[in-house]
Order: structure tokens, then C-alpha cells, then sequence
């Protein structure tokens, strides 16, 4: 086993009501996508000093949906370091949540936070 695995890296934001794309301000998916392929750049960068290059994904649940004005957060954990690829885990939940029945701008966090995206997927390091 390489010592690396089992590294966790997470990567937190706002998402902006400019990203509401379908009705009920519904973010695409594609939104979840671009999260976990930021958060592998970062695990890559610490287990291989380069961004790498991302194959793709095995496997993508989509388990809730994400919408404007959550506060989402993305998880890459590393589970299997091949020769040069590298096979991650992902999983995107939303920790805070817009309360529009209490005014425009009230949010509450969810606790337990709200799993909404389940990945799995390959990043590709360059020969060393
Ligand atoms: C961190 C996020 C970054 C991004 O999002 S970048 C934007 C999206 N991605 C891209 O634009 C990448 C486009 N694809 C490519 O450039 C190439 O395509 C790759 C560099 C990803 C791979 O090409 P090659 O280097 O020629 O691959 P090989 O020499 O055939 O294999 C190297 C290792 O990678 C594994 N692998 C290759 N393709 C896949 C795949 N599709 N799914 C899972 N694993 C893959 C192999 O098995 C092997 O593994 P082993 O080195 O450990 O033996």
C-alpha cells in the first residue's frame, strides 16, 4: 500500500444563484464534476508535485440535488496508486442551505451535512 492512500483533500464554496440552471434553482450537474476535478488537482499536487491529467470517471451517483445559494463542499480521497494513475473517491455534500421561507437572504447549516454527489474516477500523474 502506498502511503499515500487514504490522503483526503477538501475543497469548499458558495454557489453563486448565477449557476441556477434548472427549475426550483437547480445547478447542472456538470457544477459537482468541476468540483471534484479541482479538489483532484490539489490531492495530485501533493502526492505528485504536477496537476495531472484526469481519464475519467468509473462511476457518478447523482444523489440530491444542488442548489443557488448552498454552501457545498467536495471530498477526494486517494484509494489505489497504480504505476501513474491514480484512483479517487469523491463525494460532495451541502453544509449550508438558503431558508427562503424565513426571508431572501436567511440560511441555515444542515447538520448532518446533505450527501448530493457520489464519484468515482482515475487521474493520470506524467512518468517520473
Ligand atoms: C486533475 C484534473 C485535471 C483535469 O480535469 S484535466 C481536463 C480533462 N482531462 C483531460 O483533458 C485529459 C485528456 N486525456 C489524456 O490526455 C490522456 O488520455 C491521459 C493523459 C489521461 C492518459 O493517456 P496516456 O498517458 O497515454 O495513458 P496510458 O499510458 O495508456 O495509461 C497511463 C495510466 O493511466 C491509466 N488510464 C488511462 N486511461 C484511463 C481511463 N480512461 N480510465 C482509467 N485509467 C486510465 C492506465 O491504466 C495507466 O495506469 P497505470 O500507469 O497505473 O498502469
Amino acid at each position: 500500500m502506498s502511503p499515500t492512500e487514504g490522503l483526503t483533500v477538501t475543497h469548499r464554496r458558495y454557489v453563486p444563484h448565477s449557476h441556477a440552471h434548472y427549475g426550483g434553482d437547480l445547478v447542472d450537474g456538470a457544477y459537482g464534476l468541476g468540483l471534484f476535478g479541482d479538489v483532484a488537482t490539489e490531492l495530485l499536487i501533493r502526492t505528485d508535485a504536477d496537476e495531472g491529467l484526469f481519464a475519467g470517471y468509473s462511476s457518478v451517483e447523482f444523489v440530491a440535488p444542488v442548489q443557488a445559494g448552498d454552501v457545498i463542499e467536495a471530498t477526494a480521497t486517494l484509494v489505489r496508486v497504480g504505476n501513474r494513475s491514480r484512483e479517487i473517491d469523491f463525494e460532495a455534500r451541502v453544509v449550508c442551505r438558503a431558508a427562503p421561507h424565513r426571508g431572501p437572504s436567511a440560511a441555515d447549516v444542515l447538520d448532518p451535512p446533505l450527501v448530493v454527489t457520489r464519484a468515482r474516477g482515475t487521474v493520470v500523474a506524467p512518468a517520473r
